[in-house]
């Protein structure tokens, strides 16, 4: 499955030419040999930061190779040792590989039960807390920085719970939560690539410490993004990196921006990795691609005409019907063959090949992310001095006028439950009936590090309604003056002053009102 057809491209012709015209002005500039080579000037000016250092994802699959044997040591310690369970604590690339893997592969007898928590809602919280025998939990904190807010604060809630010894660390070298690992005597730590940032950290012990502990066939999955990235080396015809990132971006450029996922089972999940990579990477400098994932998926009537859909197509999945009557309506449909699981490698490097090549077109540079700071700004200043009180807005607003290429952003700060998830996909496909716009939905903070950066940073079209709650029950964040709840709701208030600063309309409501949606 390495060759270029296993990607099939269904793009009407006026956008069809454009993407030839892209290919050729490619091979006139070289493109694919200054990736390489790692020519930074591709994406921004000679000595920009965040550009030449931000290259290591090309060939890590090689290099995790050889970490392979020590990560595979460490579960079968645990298993020696009669542990049951392993839960991720990190947030965005440090933990959304993870929850891919999670939700793709079976569970493996020689593995852990794998769990990942990247939420700051203290029901969330409590719920792992609760449901799992910590004295046999191996709790793996991951942060590339090691200084983020929310994996650092449910560290701190789990070592208050958990001996040292159940802990490791996936940290860059040299990074607070390394010493921290070292002085409180942490079973491991495991260093990331300093030169990957955190969307592009799949295929780094980031996504594959988690993996192997789990007992998942980590190797296939490498031996799958080796073969994507030979097959990205070529400099003419089948190179499906290069393809993809070329049409991408020039459907973008035409309008055609909002690239909505459908994956077939078990790779349903793809979405909420892909999210954060073609979001924080394109999002920025009022351009970008907004990804849309897991909406519900309608006729074609229901779309605008600023639409690209990507399916991750599985044998036998359900959705190639659906995707037809689409292709045959005019919309753009890019189709990626996969074969299951073990070829999540190959599909993480082919879309993170292609989003570094549609940065190419967009001229921006798709390893930075300049506007996410804001929001956590905003967060530390709420927790230190409140949020002086913030007016919840009226729906109208986000209603009024509303049609593409505007976008309707939907973020729960709530813990997950089908019964919100029902509810959403409800508002959801009622507003593509109505207005015919894309929506997005998206817990926080989670998105906080994925569309937060499109939201503040993309074209300023999107509409904000932000859900929020009374938790259950609050749990303290042990040696910080905040709790979990205090958290969420700084980071939600944070957030909505940050997308009102920049002039777009953001509302609030309680989730109690989602039925009267
Ligand atoms: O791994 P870290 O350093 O905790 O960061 C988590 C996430 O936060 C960001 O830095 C900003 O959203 C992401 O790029 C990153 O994946």
């Amino acid at each position: 499955m390495s060759d270029v057809t296993t990607i099939e491209a269904d793009v009407p012709e006026r956008y069809a030419d454009a993407v030839q015209t892209r290919l050729r002005r490619a091979a006139d500039e070289d493109i694919v040999g200054r990736l390489w080579r790692r020519d930074g000037t591709l994406w921004a000016p000679e000595g920009t930061p965040e550009v030449t250092n931000r290259l290591g994802w090309l060939d890590i699959a090689e290099r995790s190779r050889e970490e392979l044997a020590d990560y595979e040591q460490l579960r079968d310690e645990l298993l020696r040792e009669n542990f049951t369970d392993a839960i991720v604590l990190g947030m965005g690339g440090s933990s959304l590989a993870p929850e891919v893997f999670r939700q793709s592969f079976r569970p493996a007898e020689n593995g852990l039960r794998l769990h990942v928590l990247d939420s700051t809602h203290p029901d969330e919280v409590a719920k792992y807390l609760d449901k799992l025998d910590l004295s046999k939990t191996l709790a793996i904190v991951s942060s590339k920085s090691g200084g983020t807010i929310e994996p650092m604060s449910m560290y701190k809630a789990f070592a208050a719970r958990m001996p040292a010894p159940n802990f490791v660390a996936v940290t860059d070298p040299g990074t607070s939560l390394e010493t921290l690992a070292n002085t409180k005597g942490f079973r491991r730590v495991f260093h990331g690539d300093p030169d990957i940032g955190g969307r592009y950290s799949a295929l780094s012990a980031f996504g594959l410490v988690p993996a192997v502990v789990a007992g998942y066939d980590v190797a296939a999955v490498l031996d799958g993004a080796i073969t994507a990235g030979e097959e990205c080396r070529s400099e003419s015809g089948g190179n499906g990196g290069l393809w993809l990132g070329a049409a991408l971006g020039e459907l973008a450029r035409a309008g055609r921006n909002k690239l909505t996922f459908v994956a077939d089972d078990p790779l349903s999940s793809y979405g909420v990795w892909a999210e954060q990579l073609v979001a924080e990477s394109t999002g920025k400098h009022g351009t970008g691609i907004l990804p849309i994932a897991d909406e519900p998926l309608l006729a074609p009537e229901a779309y605008g005409d600023d639409r690209v859909f990507l399916h991750v197509a599985v044998e036998g999945g359900g959705n190639a019907g659906k995707l037809r009557a689409l292709k045959d309506a005019g919309h753009p449909v890019i189709t990626l063959h996969a074969l299951g699981a073990t070829d999540l490698g190959r599909i993480f490097y082919l879309s993170e090949f292609a989003v570094a090549v549609a940065g190419w077109v967009l001229e921006i540079n798709p390893f930075d992310q300049p506007n996410v700071q804001e929001a956590k700004d905003n967060t530390s200043r709420v927790l230190k001095e409140g949020s002086g009180g913030l007016e919840p807005g009226t729906l109208g607003e986000l209603t009024e006028g509303l049609e593409p290429p505007a976008y309707y952003a939907i973020m729960g700060y709530l813990p997950y439950s089908e019964e919100t998830e029902a509810a959403v996909a409800r508002v959801r496909q009622r507003l593509i009936e109505q207005h015919k716009v894309a929506t997005t939905w998206g817990y926080g903070p989670r998105f906080l590090h994925s569309t937060g950066q499109f939201h503040k940073g993309g074209p300023k079209t999107g509409r904000f309604l932000q859900i929020v709650d009374e938790p259950q029950q609050d749990l303290e964040v042990p040696d910080e003056p905040f709790t979990f709840a205090s958290l969420i709701r700084a980071q939600a208030d944070g957030d909505l002053e940050t997308l009102r600063n920049h002039g777009l309309p953001a509302v609030r409501i309680d989730v109690k009102d989602l039925k009267e949606l």
